[in-house]
C-alpha cells in the first residue's frame, strides 16, 4: 500500500521530508502534493541547492502548476489557509502540517475537514493535537478511529524520549532533568530585531549568530506524555549558532546503582534491538556536524555517560534537528496512512 502524503510548507523540515522520500528509504510514501506561500520556481529551487545538505542529489524543475523531483510530479499548492488547500483533489491521505504557523490542533484538523485529507502530522510540539506519539515509546498507541490530527512533538523530545525509554526500561527513572542545545533555526535573525520575534521572549529577537540563546518555550516536558512513569521533570533548551546538528542531555536517578559500562550495553542493546533505527550507537568520539544526515532520533554517545555510586546517571545524544525528526514524521504518517479506519472516506472539499 502507498501512503499519499501532502505537505503544507517546504522550508527545513519540507525540504527534508522530500529529500527523504526521493531517496526511497520509505518505500510505502509518496509525495501527492504540496503547499507553500513561495513561488513553484523558488520552491524547486530551495530543493536544488542546500547551504547545509549540499545540491540535490538528482533533478528538480518547476513545470507549471508542479514540482518534478526526478520524474515524479508533485503539484504544488499556494494557499495562505489550511482551509484553502483542494488536497483531496490530488489523492493525499496524509498531510504533514510543516509551517510552523499551524501547530493547533483545531486549525491543523482543517486540512481534514476543508481540504479532505484523512490524517494529520503536525511537525511540532503542537498545542492540543488528540495525541502524541514519539516514536519508539507510545507510538503503538495510535488509536486510528480517535486520532486525526497527531504530533510528534519536537526533535529535542524525541531524542531525550529514547535515551529516557531505555534507562526507565533496564533501571527504573525518576528525578529526571534534561537539557537540549538546538542548531540555529529559521526564525531567527542575522541582526538583532525587536519586532516579529517568535513567542514573546525578546531573546529570540537576537542575532542568531552571536550568542547562546535561552529558548523557554520549547515544551520539554512532553517526554512525560509518552513516558508518565518518570514523573515530573526539569528541563532547558538553548539556541546555538551551529547550522546542523543538535545535542540532548538527560541525567536523573535510577532505581539502584548503575555503572556507566551497564548503561552504555543497555543503549548498544536497544540500539541493535526493539530501538533500531530509532536510536543509534557511536563510540567513535562525535560533534555536533557528525551527526547530520544520522535518520535516528537520537545517536547516543557513550563517552557522555556518568553514574554515580547513589543511582545518579547522566546521559548524552546527539541529533539531526531536521533529518531525523523528519525521518520520524514520515514513520509517522505510514502509521497513520496505512491504518486508516475500515469504511472512512475523504469529505468533500470546500473553501471556507
Ligand atoms: N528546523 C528544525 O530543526 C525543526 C525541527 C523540528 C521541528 N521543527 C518545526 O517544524 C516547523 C517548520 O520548521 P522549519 O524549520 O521547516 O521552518 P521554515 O521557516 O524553514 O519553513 C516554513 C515554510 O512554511 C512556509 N509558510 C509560511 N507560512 C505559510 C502559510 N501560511 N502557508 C503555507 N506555507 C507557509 C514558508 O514559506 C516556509 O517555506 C516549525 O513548527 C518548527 O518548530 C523544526
Amino acid at each position: 500500500m502507498t501512503v499519499a502524503i501532502g505537505i503544507n510548507g517546504l522550508g527545513r523540515i519540507g525540504r527534508s521530508l522530500t529529500r527523504i522520500v526521493a531517496a526511497m528509504p520509505h518505500p510505502g510514501v509518496e509525495i501527492a502534493a504540496v503547499n507553500d506561500i513561495a513561488p513553484t520556481e523558488k520552491l524547486a529551487y530551495g530543493l536544488r541547492r542546500d547551504s547545509v545538505r549540499g545540491s540535490f542529489p538528482g533533478t528538480v524543475t518547476a513545470r507549471g502548476d508542479y514540482l518534478v523531483v526526478n520524474d515524479h510530479a508533485i503539484r504544488a499548492f499556494h494557499h495562505e489557509r489550511p482551509e484553502r488547500i483542494p488536497w483531496a483533489e490530488h489523492g493525499v491521505d496524509v498531510v504533514i502540517e510543516a509551517t510552523g504557523r499551524f501547530r493547533a490542533g483545531s486549525t491543523a484538523r482543517k486540512h481534514i475537514t476543508h481540504g479532505g485529507a484523512r490524517k494529520v502530522v503536525i511537525s511540532a510540539s503542537a498545542d492540543d493535537p488528540d495525541a502524541f506519539l514519539i516514536y519508539g515509546a507510545n507510538h503503538a498507541s495510535y488509536d486510528p478511529v480517535v486520532h486525526d490530527v497527531v504530533s510528534p512533538a519536537s526533535c529535542g523530545v524525541n531524542a531525550l524520549t529514547v535515551m529516557a525509554k531505555v534507562l526507565l526500561d533496564r533501571f527504573g527513572l525518576r528525578s529526571v532533568n534534561t537539557s537540549v542545545i538546538l542548531a540555529a533555526q529559521g526564525w531567527q535573525r542575522v541582526q538583532d530585531a525587536a519586532v516579529d520575534t517568535s513567542r514573546d521572549d525578546p531573546r529570540l529577537g537576537r542575532a542568531g549568530g552571536e550568542s547562546i540563546i535561552p529558548h523557554n518555550y520549547v515544551v520539554g516536558d512532553l517526554v512525560r506524555v509518552a513516558l508518565p512513569e518518570i514523573g515530573e521533570m526539569r528541563y532547558s533548551y538553548y539556541c546555538v549558532p551551529t547550522p546542523i546538528g543538535s545535542l540532548a542531555e538527560l541525567s536523573g536517578q535510577t532505581g539502584r546503582p548503575v555503572t556507566a559500562e551497564e548503561v552504555n550495553r543497555a543503549m548498544a542493546e536497544a540500539a541493535a534491538g526493539p530501538l533500531r533505527g530509532i536510536l543509534a550507537y557511536d563510540p567513535d568520539p562525535t560533534v555536533s556536524i557528525d551527526v547530520k544526515n544520522n535518520a535516528a532520533s537520537c545517536l547516543f554517545d557513550p563517552s557522555g555517560t556518568q553514574a554515580t555510586a547513589d543511582g545518579g546517571v547522566k546521559v548524552r545524544g546527539w541529533f539531526d534537528n531536521e533529518w531525523g525528526f523528519s525521518n520520524r514524521l514520515l514513520d509517522l504518517a505510514c502509521l497513520v496512512g496505512e491504518r486508516l479506519p475500515v469504511g472512512s472516506s475523504r469529505v468533500s472539499w470546500s473553501v471556507a
